[in-house]
């Protein structure tokens, strides 16, 4: 095999210092750095994370192991005053919601935490607390949902929207102004992984401006590898769609705050416009967050495979368990895992489209954080709510192909993948091995051997 030539972004992995604890398995292999404990033993928990998220505190009266489903609208009152019952009618409160709440509050490191219809949903109630000609800072790549609301909200709503280079702290410094409201952020960001400094972030935005809230879409990380309210947060927001349901089996969105009189806002909107999470999805939400910890496990191992897999044949690939990652440091400093969403890219569109058709154990789909994987090219599905000109001015590249990485086995992954490279033509086999075709350097990589 000739020598690769120099990698398309520049990136070289062996030119990155290593991470302050790098660690190696037993071939010299770097590994991933060891996780940060999984929970700071303060607040609600008692138990490490994966403890926590099995252990419920809730008690039945029969002692279910379980929590029932609540399946009813009303509740029956002893009397006709009203205000004696706990419940009285499921818009404004259920048990089992209840239950998943409580539950929710304690692994989000939350005072309080808020159950609603869709991620959405969640996203929809934040931005109520806020009023015409406040301002609004967020980030240039941003799931294209989140940008969908953010432009309604500023052409109907009188809420002026900034999207800076959220990866660059003082860029939105600059931006902050005694009319900044809110400083929302993704991070790792959704399709192009990138990192935000929240604590940075959170900081200046306090000491600028200390009616600014800090809301942070968790969606990428979950609980399970960062508590943005424990580094300057002060909401936390994600869509339980994802990691914490893990199957892909229902809608949900995720509120958490530590403020009562911001928690007892959000509820009030809840309840006024009846987006409170249904019993039958806090029931399957809370069944699903029990297993979050071994799900995660196995779909970061997973990721980070597929992840070395294709940088090593050349590609780029965007992923924050790679030393390669641009903010690989500034992500571990925060976050106890990688996640298990990647990105790379081809460096042509019609090939990547080729590449996502032939896969057959890679489902095309929208979504991620779920036990099976999906495959997709963002700027045609998820974020096609972002023109083309808003996706180009944003550097979103047209090739980029999106890995949502699930449980099953890493090797039929890979399998799978290489299968569908060599039948997109983005290799070639001969009858020694796997070959580049001749258009390496146009597609934007070393040649690929396997
Ligand atoms: C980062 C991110 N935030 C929020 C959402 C919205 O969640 P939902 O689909 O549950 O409304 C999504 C995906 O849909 C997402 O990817
Ligand atoms: N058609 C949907 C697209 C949902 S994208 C879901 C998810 N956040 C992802 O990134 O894959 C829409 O218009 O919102």
């Amino acid at each position: 095999m000739t020598a690769p030539p120099p990698r398309p972004n520049g990136n070289s992995a062996a030119a990155k210092p290593s991470h302050p604890l790098t660690r190696v398995d037993v071939d010299g292999h770097d590994l991933p750095p060891s996780p940060a404990p999984s929970s700071p033993r303060n607040g609600r928990r008692r138990y490490a994370l994966a403890t926590e998220l099995v252990y419920t505190e809730g008690k039945d009266q029969y002692g279910a192991s379980s929590i029932p489903i609540y399946q009813s609208a009303t509740f029956k009152q002893m009397t006709a005053h009203g205000g004696q019952a706990e419940y009285d009618y499921t818009r404004s409160g259920n048990p089992t919601r209840t239950h998943l709440e409580r539950h929710l509050a304690k692994i989000m490191n939350a005072n309080r935490a808020l159950a609603v219809s869709s991620g959405m949903g969640a996203l929809d109630v934040i931005t109520r607390l806020l009023r015409p000609g406040d301002e609004v800072i967020t980030g240039d790549d941003l799931y294209g949902g989140t940008h969908r609301l953010l432009t309604y909200m500023a052409a109907n709503q009188g809420i002026i929207v900034h999207h800076v280079d959220t990866t660059n702290a003082d860029a939105v410094k600059a931006r902050i102004s005694d009319k900044t409201a809110m400083v929302l952020l993704e991070t790792p960001t959704n399709p192009l992984i990138k990192i935000v400094d929240i604590q940075t972030i959170a900081r200046s935005a306090h000491d600028a401006n200390s009616k600014s809230l800090v809301v942070v879409d968790n969606t990428m990380l979950s609980p399970m590898l960062l508590n943005p309210l424990d580094i300057g947060a002060d909401i936390v927001y994600e869509s339980g769609t994802k990691y914490l349901s893990g199957h892909h089996d229902i809608m949900a969105g995720v509120i958490a705050c530590n403020d009562t009189e911001i928690g007892n806002k959000l509820f009030f909107t809840i309840n006024s416009t009846g987006c409170g999470l249904s019993p039958n999805d806090s029931f399957l939400l809370m069944r699903g967050v029990k297993t979050l910890a071994i799900r995660m496990e196995k779909q970061q191992a997973n990721a980070q495979a597929i992840a070395e897999f294709l940088e090593s044949h050349g590609f780029r690939v965007r992923y924050p368990g790679l030393k390669s990652h641009p903010q690989y440091d500034l992500h571990w400093s925060m976050a106890r895992g990688a996640g298990a969403v990647l990105s790379f890219e081809t460096g042509d569109p019609a090939v990547s489209q080729k590449i996502v058709e032939a896969a057959r154990l890679w489902a095309i789909s929208v979504s991620f954080g779920c036990v099976n994987s999906l495959i997709s090219m963002p700027c045609q599905m998820s974020h096609a709510s972002i023109d083309a000109k808003t996706r180009r001015e944003r550097q979103m590249p047209e090739d980029i192909i999106r890995l949502c990485v699930g449980i099953e086995d890493a090797n039929d992954l890979i399998d799978d993948l290489s299968r569908a490279l060599v039948q997109a033509g983005a290799v070639t086999v001969n009858l020694d091995g796997f070959h580049a075709t001749g258009t390496a350097e146009e597609l934007g990589r070393t040649p690929l051997t396997i």
